[in-house]
């Protein structure tokens, strides 16, 4: 028995039976299709009066057949054969459609998400007709050959251009004159080359082989071409806009992910956009952007797609299997930043036991995915236990991290005890990720900790010795200053709980040292997020003053702005040295003011 996929519906068994038969047929390696088969094909659609499509390997068997459209008989990215590079899966679409019209867009990009090997098109005509010479009765009027063509320059392919196309075309009137253009921009931006009609004879007379060699070579010329950077992770990103939601707080949460994919070591390569009420339950975006997203991964090569929020695991097990490609939400991407930063063996406890913590109750969603691929049967029982052992050996691990970081908690504890116990004032440097943390800790404290334009570029918090000037004459004070873990908004709650023995730096300190960067657009949502994650600790933290920093590359505006809005706070530059004085004798004040309240 083989199965017919597709919408079986008011089908009689006599026909059920002839569209089975075609799982028989056998086409020659060296051609796309034979008139018979072509003509067959034509007849059953003809008869049943609905589209047909079938999926044929390069040994030239018929390994799926579909009532319904290429777009809707698609095989699921985990059926398909995986070659990766330059290669495209070794298996062609014949298909028919009952109305004489070019190749839909669906049905192409069917054919690139699948990255089928060609497309061929029949137009039936809905009723036998003689052929010139008699005889036999045909049933296609023309057919159109369509194959993905390789993107020269990478990321080129602009999925908007399509959208504004398809407007185009619908909009489009008689007199308009918009095909040569339209060709033009096909070849342009499109991954396909889609053939003029041609008559069914010229079709079974293509070389089958030469063309998908052909193409092979080219993609594996392309292939190569892009391999210098091969270690990157070539990103996808994903977007959605939600109702409550303003388009510059988007736009901004966008420009950090970017940022945040960077700082993990990979590359964006193109954004897709939606805007949707709410996110889908199930898909997060809607199953046509689903679609999109399918479309321009394969067109610009991306391993991977990231989301700009987090998901659920349903979420990611329904992308996962949908787009063929592995996802990943926000709060993973951060938790990789962290475990490639992670130097101390504390700072590796934290992350592991954050990435631990964040996986567990996913990995029910992702193990069924996989139990899925298996195809069911004698995989569901051998694939739970794995699944159960692998849970309770990750349950116990997470409780032994627990422990370790619960042994941090103590020991630090007892160092700040210490530091109490020897009177010296500390302070603690806070801020957004990237605000300038790190360099300004060096150039007080005269120390070299890595700093640079990355976020989360500090992990581990470092405390040095700082002696600046007291409200009393000659009577310098000595205090400790702390450099911790940069904020950013919607910090994820396993970050915050695995991180606890270094934000208790923060809240164990007398004081806080607000170091906000004044360049960044986001500056004033970025000084919101981070008074929501200091309100949010369990310890109330001492009182803050904040340094406004990167004023060398901050406008005149920004900088009023900035003045009358935090009457209180100094204005720095940690880079240029620019403001120290003043900010030292801030310091001084602070931490009088603070120990007198302490
Ligand atoms: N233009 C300018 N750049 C600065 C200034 N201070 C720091 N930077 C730059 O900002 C980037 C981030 O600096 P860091 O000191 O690493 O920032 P941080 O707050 O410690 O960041 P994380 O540890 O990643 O949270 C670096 O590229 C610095 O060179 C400044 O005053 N002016
Ligand atoms: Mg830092």
């Amino acid at each position: 028995m083989h199965t017919i996929y597709g919408n079986l519906q008011g089908l009689k068994s006599s026909q059920l039976k002839q569209i089975e038969k075609l799982y028989d047929q056998r086409l020659p390696g060296d051609r796309l299709t034979t008139t018979e088969f072509a003509q067959r094909l034509a007849a059953i659609s003809s008869e049943i009066d609905k589209p047909l499509s079938t999926y044929i390997n390069r040994r030239g068997q018929v390994i799926r057949v579909g009532i319904g459209t290429p777009r809707q008989t698609q095989i699921p990215p985990l059926e398909l054969p995986r070659y990766g590079g330059g290669r495209l899966s070794g298996i062609r679409c014949i298909a028919t459609h009952l109305k004489p019209e070019i190749p839909s867009e669906s049905a192409l990009t069917a054919m690139a998400i699948q990255r089928l090997d060609a497309l061929v098109l029949l137009t039936v005509t809905g009723m036998g007709f003689q052929r010139r010479g008699g005889g036999a009765t045909g049933y296609i009027q023309e057919t159109y050959l369509a194959h993905l063509i390789p993107q020269k320059e990478q990321g080129n392919f602009d999925f908007s251009v399509l959208t504004s196309q398809l407007e185009e075309e619908e909009g489009s009137t008689p007199e308009a004159k918009p095909s040569i253009q339209n060709s033009q921009i096909k070849t342009q931006n499109f991954p396909w080359r889609v053939s003029e009609p041609l008559s069914l004879d010229d079709l079974a007379d293509q070389d089958f082989l030469d063309l998908v060699e052909g193409l092979e070579a080219e993609f594996e010329e392309e292939f190569v071409a892009r391999q210098v950077d091969a270690d990157q992770d070539k990103v996808l990103l994903v977007g959605v806009m939600t109702q409550q939601m303003t388009l510059l707080d988007f736009e901004d949460g966008l420009a950090e992910i970017t940022r945040l994919v960077d700082s993990a070591g990979g590359q964006v390569l193109q954004t897709v956009r939606q805007k949707r009420s709410r996110p889908h339950p199930q898909t997060v975006v809607g199953e046509g952007k689903v679609q999109e997203i399918a479309l321009t991964a394969q067109t610009i090569s991306a391993n991977l797609v990231v989301f700009d929020r987090d998901l659920s695991s349903a979420q990611i097990r329904n992308l996962e299997t949908m787009l063929g490609i592995r996802v990943v939400d926000r709060t993973e991407v951060i938790l990789d930043i962290f475990a490639q930063r992670a130097r101390s063996s504390e700072g590796k406890l934290q992350v592991e036991l954050a990435q631990l913590q964040y996986t567990l109750p996913r990995l029910r969603g992702r193990g069924q995915t996989m139990s899925r691929q298996g195809g069911g049967i004698g995989t569901r029982g051998p694939g739970e236990t794995k699944l159960e052992t692998e849970r309770r050996t990750i349950a116990k691990r997470i409780a032994r991290l627990q422990q370790e970081v619960n042994q941090l908690l103590a020991h630090r504890f007892r160092l700040r005890q210490n530091r109490h116990h020897h009177e010296v004032p500390s302070i603690a440097i806070v801020g957004y990720t990237n605000a300038g943390k790190s360099t300004l800790l060096n150039l007080l404290t005269n120390s070299e900790v890595y700093a640079a334009d990355q976020l989360f570029a500090t992990l581990d918090p470092t405390t040095r010795r700082l002696t600046i000037p007291g409200t009393v004459p000659d009577e310098p004070l000595s205090i400790v200053l702390t450099d911790t873990v940069g904020f950013i908004r919607e910090l994820p709650p396993a970050l915050i709980d695995a991180f606890r023995a270094t934000l208790e730096e923060v809240t164990d300190a007398d004081a806080l040292l607000h170091v906000v960067d004044l360049s960044h657009p986001a500056w004033q949502s970025q000084i919101r997020s981070v008074m929501n994650i200091l309100a949010d600790m369990p310890v109330t933290p001492g009182p803050a003053i904040v340094a406004f920093n990167k004023i060398d590359s901050v406008d005149g505006e920004t900088l009023a702005i900035a003045r009358e809005e935090f009457p209180q706070a100094v204005f720095i530059s940690a880079a240029k040295g620019l403001g120290m004085e003043t900010l030292r004798h801030r310091l001084g004040q602070l931490i009088e003011y603070a120990i007198s309240s302490r």
